[in-house]
């Protein structure tokens, strides 16, 4: 491999927020003395865990977090998932987190070693700082030449571009792509704008202020920056914060940029990695880059079996290592693939180097505070006696369910065209669709009437 070919621009993915399970977790919840307020950051009671979670996090940003494993046990629906997200957006911008769910590994696509490896290096930074060449200037006239066949949608091919500073003006000939970047850009006269001239990237910095003697009104969102002075052409320090999985599919010649957004990596070779730690050493050597470990976060860890923790054990080991946080609801369990039984379905070996983090379930008043939480994130307004209906279900089911009924009481009240959810409404629901306990009951009650399967009626031979 002649150089190894950082990814350009990849940390610009449009996030699409979405009304998910989590996405009233705003963070951990935690004051500058990592104490955990009862209700803050969109996270409810389990202080202790938040406490320790804290902890975590501490470790996290000051970097001493190699070989180190956390798990989170509790039963289900106690906030396990919700803490590993809190985690996740304390952490600030430049440090990865990586969450899998154990199911992810068994692909047909690549094996489970495979499967691990990126899972691990999509939670390793590298802040990669270097020097790049760069014309920087404001924008004086674009020319573009019309093309020659006169042809209703040929493309532009050539055209000019004159460029000044406070000290010079220069004229560059432009080809068709740099056209097309300068339109994405919306550039026009007046704009400074910066050309990266290794990768042609083009960058609107705003409007010059020199221009706001010279040109029409501009609109209130309109930014403002210098005229630059000096020379045209300069060199500009510019810092990028890549993972370790990116770099690697990017150099991976089978693969190519593209499967960074179609997430169709496929297996990449280990030649391919080695070559990049190498250059990543290299970098890290000369004071280029510094590596920023991040979390990998791998929930049902109960699914994972026999190699995979071996696999966990020795990956550890490796002093870039990210810190690794797993999650189970399972006690004493089965460890998969294997008759030997054993804490959370985990081998005693790999618990011994786990530090464990306990959730418990919830007050009654935490999960109304839990649920008021969710009815806000979900723009919902509800009576207190809905929600203390709600509650008890909660008690009742699952902290889950009752977080489901929510928007569908909200559909029943609107459907009687209601300002406000009421008793009714959460009842109405309650009873069209059922939770766990009453689906069991029913199973159980009418079992019979039910298409018979191949093992009942092996069993049934056999017995
Ligand atoms: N302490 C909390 N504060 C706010 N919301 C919470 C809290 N605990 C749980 N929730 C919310 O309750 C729902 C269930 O919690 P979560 O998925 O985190 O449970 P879990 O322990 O991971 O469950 P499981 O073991 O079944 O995976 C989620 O929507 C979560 O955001």
């Amino acid at each position: 491999m002649a150089e190894i070919k950082k990814p350009l621009e990849i940390n610009d993915r449009t996030k699409i927020e979405r009304i998910g399970v989590h996405s009233h977790i705003r963070g951990l919840g935690l004051n500058s003395s990592l104490d955990a307020h009862s209700a803050s950051n969109g996270m409810v009671g389990q202080l202790p865990a938040r406490r320790a979670a804290g902890l975590i996090l501490q470790l996290v940003r000051e970097g001493r977090i190699s070989g180190r494993a956390v798990l989170l046990a509790g039963q289900p629906g106690t906030g396990k998932t919700a803490i590993a997200m809190g985690l996740a957006k304390s952490l600030g911008p430049e440090t990865p987190f990586a969450p899998l769910s154990s199911s992810e590994i068994y692909s047909l696509e690549f094996s489970k070693t495979e499967a691990l490896t990126q899972a691990f290096r999509k939670a390793i930074s590298v802040r990669i700082t270097e020097e790049v060449e760069i014309i920087e200037g404001q924008v004086v006239k674009i020319t573009i030449d019309r093309p020659a066949s006169g042809e209703r949608g040929a493309a532009w091919n050539t055209g000019k571009l004159t460029l000044k500073t406070t000290d010079m003006e220069a004229v560059f000939e432009l080809g068709g792509k740099m056209i097309e970047a300068l339109m994405k850009e919306k550039v026009q006269n007046g704009d400074v704008i910066t050309l990266d001239k290794a990768s042609g990237k083009v960058t609107n910095l705003g409007r010059s202020t020199w221009t706001t003697m010279n040109y029409d009104a501009v609109g209130s969102s309109t930014k403002f920056v210098q005229c630059p002075e000096g020379e045209l052409q300069k060199r500009k320090e510019v810092v990028q914060c890549v993972t370790l999985h990116e770099i690697d599919v990017i150099n991976s010649r089978t693969q190519g940029f593209l499967a960074l957004f179609t997430g169709d990596t496929g297996e990449l070779s280990s030649e391919v990695r080695e070559q990049v730690n190498s250059k990543v050493t290299e970098w890290l050597v000369g004071g280029k880059a510094e590596i920023i470990p991040g979390v990998l976060f791998i929930d049902e860890a109960h699914m994972l079996d026999i190699e995979c923790f071996s696999f966990l054990n020795r990956a550890l080991e490796n002093e870039m290592a990210p810190i690794l946080v797993i999650a189970t609801n399972r006690g004493i369990s089965n460890i998969r693939g294997t008759n030997y039984r054993s804490p959370h379905g985990i081998p005693a070996d790999f618990l011994d180097r786990l530090l464990i983090i306990c959730t418990q379930p919830y007050t009654e008043d935490e999960i109304l505070k839990i649920l008021d939480i969710r009815c806000e994130e979900e723009d919902v307004k509800m009576s207190i006696s809905a929600k203390g209906l709600l509650m008890k279900i909660s008690v009742e089911t699952s902290l889950r369910y009752a977080m489901h009924l929510i928007i569908l009481a909200a559909l029943a009240c609107q459907k009687r065209k209601g300002a406000l959810v009421e008793r009714g409404d959460v009842s109405r629901v309650y009873h069209l669709f059922i939770d766990v306990k009453r689906s069991v009951q029913y199973l159980t009650e009418y079992q019979n009437e039910y298409m018979p399967n191949e093992i009942n009626e092996t069993e049934a031979m056999q017995s």
